[in-house]
């Protein structure tokens, strides 16, 4: 079996060799421009489209979550893969339990006021302040796959009283489900702490908007974890100033490195990371690959397929 590997920032030889060694018998190769030989898997991130175009590949998998980047890249070249070689995309590998461990650190640093005793320190000012309690708290999870599951999963665990809005209605004990547009007011009104997980398609960009955020309860806050496209950041900083939002952690930006001219960078009441919620975890990714790659060689049926028409 011939793989063909190409990624613009990962130790190429590495991941060869940890590959070859998942799948005995299989002969991994970095890609490079000119390569047209043979290969019936391909294993990507951010793909120049001659390494795929033209090709007979029995899958490509992304070597991520989102696949946001590869799907508007196939828009504007559809010729580089067939709607009839499935693509695939990484279902947790490791991504699950960083984004439990991010979403955790934060709405507890929210709930115990860090933010408000930061702010006094500032200030020389020793002030203990009303506490907040869990019934005030509710947590509001956009997107309920499966990073959102693992997300509501761990803040159950601390005892937040949890929702999720997704495409579908989900049946998970203990958990408020909204769906659809219809339901997305019900879902915001008592939502304290909104965490976006969606992915990246027509439907969702721009989705946390004026008109999303006013819906909110007062003093609320907003937790991006997934792509930057989602946040109108204009009407994110509005927020902030009238007293809708009371912070809002963001590792995701509209724009990646955030310009130093964002007046983001300067809030008091945002907080950021760069892009890294959640990483791939390349051993988890290689036994996720070898794991897929071994049952479609088999017939069976496997997960993680993207549904380019839905386009997540
Ligand atoms: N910041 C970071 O480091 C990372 C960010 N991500 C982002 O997280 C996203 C989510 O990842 P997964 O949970 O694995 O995806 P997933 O495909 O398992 O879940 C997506 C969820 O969104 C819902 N959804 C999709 N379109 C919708 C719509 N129009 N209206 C309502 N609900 C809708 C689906 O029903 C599903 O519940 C990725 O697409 C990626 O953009 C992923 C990994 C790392
Ligand atoms: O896997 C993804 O989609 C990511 O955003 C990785 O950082």
């Amino acid at each position: 079996m011939e793989i063909i590997f190409y990624h613009p920032t990962f130790d190429t030889q590495w991941w060869i060799a940890a590959l070859e060694k998942q799948l005995p018998g299989s002969r991994v190769r970095e890609w490079k421009s000119g390569d047209n030989e043979h290969a019936d898997y391909a294993l990507v991130w951010h793909p120049p489209v001659e390494m795929l175009q033209g090709r007979e590949l029995k899958a490509v998998f992304a070597l991520g979550a989102g696949v946001d980047s590869i799907l508007s890249k196939l828009r504007e070249h559809p010729e580089m893969l067939p709607l009839s070689i499935p693509l695939f995309r990484l279902e947790d590998t490791g991504m699950g339990l960083q984004m439990q461990e991010y979403a955790v650190s934060q709405v507890l640093h929210w709930f115990r006021r860090f933010d408000d005793y930061q702010a006094l320190k500032q200030e020389t000012r020793w002030e203990p302040l009303p506490e907040f309690t869990r019934e005030e708290f509710t947590i509001g999870i956009m997107g309920a796959g499966v990073l959102g599951s693992k997300v509501a999963e761990s803040l159950l665990a601390w005892g937040f009283p949890v929702r999720v809005w997704s495409r579908s209605h989900k049946d998970w004990p203990n958990v408020q489900s909204f769906a659809g547009e219809s339901e997305m007011g019900d879902f915001l009104r008592e939502t304290r702490v909104l965490i976006n997980l969606l992915p990246n398609t027509a439907e969702t960009v721009g989705i946390i908007n004026h008109a999303l955020l006013n819906q909110l309860q007062d003093q609320s806050y907003l937790l991006n974890l997934a792509r930057g496209v989602h946040v109108n950041e204009d009407e994110l900083l509005r927020a902030l100033e009238n007293g809708k939002l009371k912070g809002a952690m963001l590792d995701v930006f509209s724009r990646e490195p955030l310009p130093v001219e964002s007046p983001l960078w300067r809030h008091p009441r945002v907080t950021m990371t760069p892009h890294i919620a959640a990483v791939t975890r390349p051993q988890e990714a290689i036994a996720y690959i070898g794991k897929t790659i071994s049952g479609l060689e088999r017939g069976e049926t496997v997960t993680g397929q993207v549904d380019r028409s839905r386009g997540y």
